[in-house]
């Protein structure tokens, strides 16, 4: 069994290969980070360290990489024979594999199974983006796209910071871990990987993650940068921080309980795991990369902006969230290009035009005008100076 996994960062190397090699898939690793691709290509072997409640090192080996930029014809004969292709490389990044899982489509012999696609990244239904992607290069001369390969959406979650330089290809993650499939798009089978589970109904798992998960981790990142602090597990010590992130998660518990049918006791239970996952003080995780990319974690239907609309469409004003959407405007992390990109926004637009364009909001909708406060209140702050 072979699986060709797009991304060898964080979660590439420190969850999704380390999962299907497991699983007993060879790995073939592609990535276009030139100096990550030659070290994996040299290297027999890394480690995955495991720290928390018991911690443990797994072993990733029977792997081999690839530079997606500049081997694209290694790379796509490796799709053509693969049984699986899996990403890990952001949402953006999406429509820049989509080239070259397109041509391993349709390089495949007509006897082979259809190629099991499942794209693991932060945002809901991200296979579809990607079946999006690919099925617009797609020539019907080579078939038809749906009998020459799957696409099932999943939700992944395990908390993987970044990595210190001096640690090589090891990776330091978490102990828990969850990779939910949607199994639906299997006719038979699913592909047998003992770590994953697979659900007939994906949606509620995806939204509770992100909205649990992701939201509070994000609020975590943007109260705690706020404060100064500069570890993750820092500012969850922070009894502020703390109390705030827990009243955000209080307001989207509200919500996936009534939209979802989640008992209160099993999404108190979600939310108090979580909490502790992120107080992990063995993880070496920072508010600059939990809090990263603000401007496609205050986009539409992402963390903060999806579930405040929701509750506000439903008469409830989510006065925590709007906390935490404050915070996020307040992210001035001079390191990360998207919060350059949202200060420039906010400095040469209405309040009106700023909402519109960081959140996707329109004028009519009921959260527009609280948020566009937001904004303008923001605007009107001097020009601070990064904590
Ligand atoms: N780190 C975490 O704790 C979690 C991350 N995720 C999601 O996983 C995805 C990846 O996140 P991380 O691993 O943290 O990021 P990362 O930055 O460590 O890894 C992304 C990798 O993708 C590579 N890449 C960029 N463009 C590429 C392209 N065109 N072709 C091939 N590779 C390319 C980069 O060089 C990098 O090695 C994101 O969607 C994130 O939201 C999901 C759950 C947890
Ligand atoms: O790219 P994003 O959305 O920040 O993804 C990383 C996030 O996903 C999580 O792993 C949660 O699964 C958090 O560790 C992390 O903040």
């Amino acid at each position: 069994m072979k699986a060709v996994h797009f991304g060898a960062g964080n979660i590439g190397r420190g969850f999704v290969g380390l999962l299907l090699h497991e699983a007993g898939y060879e790995l073939v690793f592609a990535d276009v980070a030139e100096a990550l691709i030659t070290q994996l290509a040299a290297a027999d072997s890394y480690a995955v360290h495991e720290v928390g409640e018991n911690p443990t090192v797994r072993t990733v080996d029977n792997f081999r990489a690839l530079n997606s930029s500049l081997q694209e014809a290694e790379l796509v004969a490796e799709i053509s024979t693969a049984d699986i292709v899996t990403t890990a490389v952001g949402p953006h990044i999406l429509k820049f594999v989509a080239p070259a899982i397109t041509k391993g489509i349709a390089a495949r012999d007509a006897g082979l199974a259809p190629l099991q696609v499942m794209a693991c990244e932060n945002a809901i239904n991200a296979t579809d983006i990607l079946r999006d992607e690919i099925a617009a290069l797609w020539d019907d001369a080579a078939g038809s796209l749906d009998s020459l390969a799957v696409f099932a959406n999943t939700a992944v979650d395990r908390i993987v910071p970044n990595q210190d330089a001096g640690q090589g290809l090891d990776v330091t993650v978490e102990t828990f871990y969850e990779w939910v499939i949607d199994r639906k798009p299997f006719a038979g089978a699913p592909p047998a990987i003992p770590g994953a589970t697979f659900v007939e109904d994906l949606a509620p798992y995806i939204e509770r993650k992100l909205f649990t998960v992701n939201t509070g981790h994000a609020a975590a990142a943007y109260f705690g940068f706020e404060a100064g602090l500069e570890k993750l597990s820092d500012a969850m010590a922070d009894q502020d921080v703390a109390e705030d992130v827990r009243a955000v998660l209080e307001e989207t518990k509200q919500l996936l309980v009534s939209k979802h049918g989640f008992s209160n006791e099993e999404q108190e239970a979600y939310v108090q795991k979580i909490l502790v996952r992120f107080s992990n003080p063995y993880l070496p995780d920072t508010v600059s990369r939990v809090g990263r990319a603000p401007l496609r974690k205050l986009s539409r239907n992402e963390r903060f902006i999806g579930p405040a609309a929701e509750l506000a469409e439903r008469g409830i004003v989510p006065e925590a969230l709007l906390g935490a959407i404050a915070a996020a405007l307040r992210f001035n992390d001079p390191a990360d290009a998207e919060a350059t990109e949202l200060a420039q926004i906010l400095a040469s637009s209405t309040p009106a035009e700023a909402t519109a364009r960081i959140t996707g909001l329109t004028p009519e909708h009921p959260l527009f005008d609280a948020v566009s406060t937001l904004v303008e209140e923001r605007q009107a702050e001097p020009a601070k100076a990064p904590a």
